[in-house]
């Protein structure tokens, strides 16, 4: 074919077809904004047990603990009727961020960064 795909058909898309599209797009967008609300208190959760691991010498990784995560959300997702695979992969791809965060938080302590308020520390002279 020659022409190029717009999108939306030569005539217009049917007024209908719109309003039910519109519709749908904006329960996603609702949606879209819960999720974003609901990590961003999920990250400040985990900013806290970070600075607690690092205050305390833990490991910032927890195998054990996201295995018990990931048989359970695999769980909710079959109920949910939701591919409990791609469930799996989105908690590991929160907890890769997660536990770089905790990497930074325990490096910062161990380094004094933390007592800088969070901006790098001026190194020794010789340093
Ligand atoms: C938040 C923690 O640290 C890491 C991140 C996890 C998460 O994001 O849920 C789970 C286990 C740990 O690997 C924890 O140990 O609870």
């Amino acid at each position: 074919m020659t022409t190029s795909n717009t999108g939306s058909p030569a005539g217009g898309i049917d007024p209908a077809v719109q309003e039910e599209l519109t519709r749908l797009r904006d329960s996603i967008d609702n949606i879209d904004a819960a999720v974003v609300h609901m990590l961003a208190e999920r990250f400040k959760c985990t900013q806290q047990v970070g600075r607690l691991k690092a205050e305390h010498r833990l490991p910032p990784a927890d195998p054990a603990r996201e295995a018990r995560q990931i048989a359970r959300l695999r769980a909710l997702a079959e109920d949910a009727k939701l591919d409990p695979a791609f469930a799996e992969k989105f908690l590991n791809f929160i907890v890769a961020e997660v536990i770089r965060h905790h990497e930074r938080i325990a490096d910062d302590t161990l380094n004094g960064s933390a007592r800088t308020g969070g901006r790098p520390r001026t190194p020794a002279p010789g340093e």
